[in-house]
């Protein structure tokens, strides 16, 4: 897989206009993430028409409720022939176990590919104070986002969505099928926003990532298309 397969771009927009008119300026990005915002304002129809453009769909939605109910949403999403989807891996082990049932019987229902689940572990804009003062969490950081990913491994979830400065620690725990998708990527000058463990795209890949997720770098940039270039090329640099 080269480089610019691995950097997944977060389509944080707020409809169907605007995502479309950022996909045509950036026609370099091969694989997008449709989030919360975007897909709450156009269903389905945005993966359609980006599948159609031949472009990979990472589907984040973060699920999280009892294990019924993040099986049926597991369905629907494996319907849309998406490639990769979230759950929290906060959810437990019951929830973990239906979500990841739910996609390979569905896809083997309807002779499809199933999407790989990733657990998201600890979110990258929490850090170790608001883990432990806020969630009451004392294993620390990189304790409380190993335990949860091996979890979601033990519960035949594909995958995980960690910070990158965790991913050396889940590769040597989680071995290398595991798939390690990171967001909390900035470029050298890039402002954090609300992001709290972050990395460059060059040290996030060099730590064992398999996927990068890049969001307001270069959604936000003047030209999508070169900044998404320039993190390609730093990753490969
Ligand atoms: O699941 C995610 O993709 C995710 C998990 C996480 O812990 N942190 C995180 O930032 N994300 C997503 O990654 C993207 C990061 O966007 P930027 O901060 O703009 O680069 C957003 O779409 C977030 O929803």
């Amino acid at each position: 897989m080269g480089s610019a397969e691995r950097v997944i771009v977060a389509l944080d927009l707020a409809d169907a206009q605007a995502a479309h008119a950022l996909v045509e300026r950036a026609p370099a990005v091969r694989f997008w993430k449709v989030g919360l915002e975007l897909f709450t304002a156009t269903g389905p129809a945005l993966i359609e028409w980006l599948k159609a453009r031949g472009c990979r769909v990472f589907l984040d939605l973060k699920f999280h409720d009892i294990p019924n109910t993040v099986a049926g949403a597991c369905r629907s999403a494996t319907r849309l022939g998406v490639d990769l989807i979230t759950v929290h891996a906060t959810g437990g082990q019951p929830m973990l176990m239906a979500a990841a049932a739910a996609c390979t019987g569905e896809a083997a229902r309807l002779g499809i590919p199933a999407p790989a689940v990733l657990a998201v572990t600890l979110l990258t804009s929490l850090d170790a104070q608001l883990l432990e003062q806020q969630l009451l969490v004392r294993v620390g950081v990189s304790g409380y986002v190993e335990h949860l990913a091996a979890l979601a491994a033990a519960s035949g979830v594909q995958g995980a969505v960690c910070s990158p400065l965790e991913t050396a620690l889940l590769r040597e725990r989680c071995g290398n099928d595991f798939l390690i998708v990171t967001p909390g990527i900035r470029p050298g000058g890039s402002g954090e926003g609300d992001q709290r463990r972050t990395l460059t795209p060059g040290e996030a890949l060099a730590r064992g990532a398999d996927y990068l997720v890049v969001g307001r770098p270069v959604t936000t940039a003047p030209d999508p298309q070169a900044a998404f270039l320039a993190i390609v090329a730093e990753v490969d640099g």
